[in-house]
């Protein structure tokens, strides 16, 4: 019965993975960037330090990114109309996955400057 009921919440958590996929554009683009950063690790091969330096960072970008639609969604839902808490709302959040987006950018040019030239 717990069992079923865990089953049954990993679910709704993949359910919300596919909503964000589908709707999010920026998500999509995520997941590209995603791909091809895994791509350059096993080309360059980086060792076990920096594998968990860019696992972390993705997550940090795609966790960010899906809670960030999530406010989108809360202030779209209780606030659809033009208001001043609503934008601030939504600007903070969206700064957050811009501070996620620039710390795996760091991380990369960090990890991968160095590999290329
Ligand atoms: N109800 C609102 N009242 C005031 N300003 C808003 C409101 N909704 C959105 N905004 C402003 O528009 C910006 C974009 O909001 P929007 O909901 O369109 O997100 P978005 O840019 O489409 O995000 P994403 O691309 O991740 O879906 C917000 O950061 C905010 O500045």
């Amino acid at each position: 019965m717990e069992g079923k009921r865990k089953s049954i919440g990993f679910t709704y958590a993949l359910n919300g993975l596919k909503e964000v996929f589908q709707s999010e554009h920026n998500f999509r683009l995520h997941m590209l960037s995603i791909i091809l950063v895994v791509i350059a690790g096993y080309y360059f091969d980086i060792d076990t330090i920096e594998w968990l330096a860019v696992i972390i960072v993705i997550g940090l970008v795609v966790t960010t990114e899906m809670v960030n639609t999530a406010i989108e969604e809360i202030i779209n839902y209780v606030k659809p109309e033009i208001h001043p808490a609503a934008k601030k709302i939504k600007d903070i959040a969206a700064g957050a996955v811009l501070i996620a987006s620039l710390t795996a950018i760091i991380v990369g040019f960090v990890i991968f400057i160095p590999k290329i030239f």
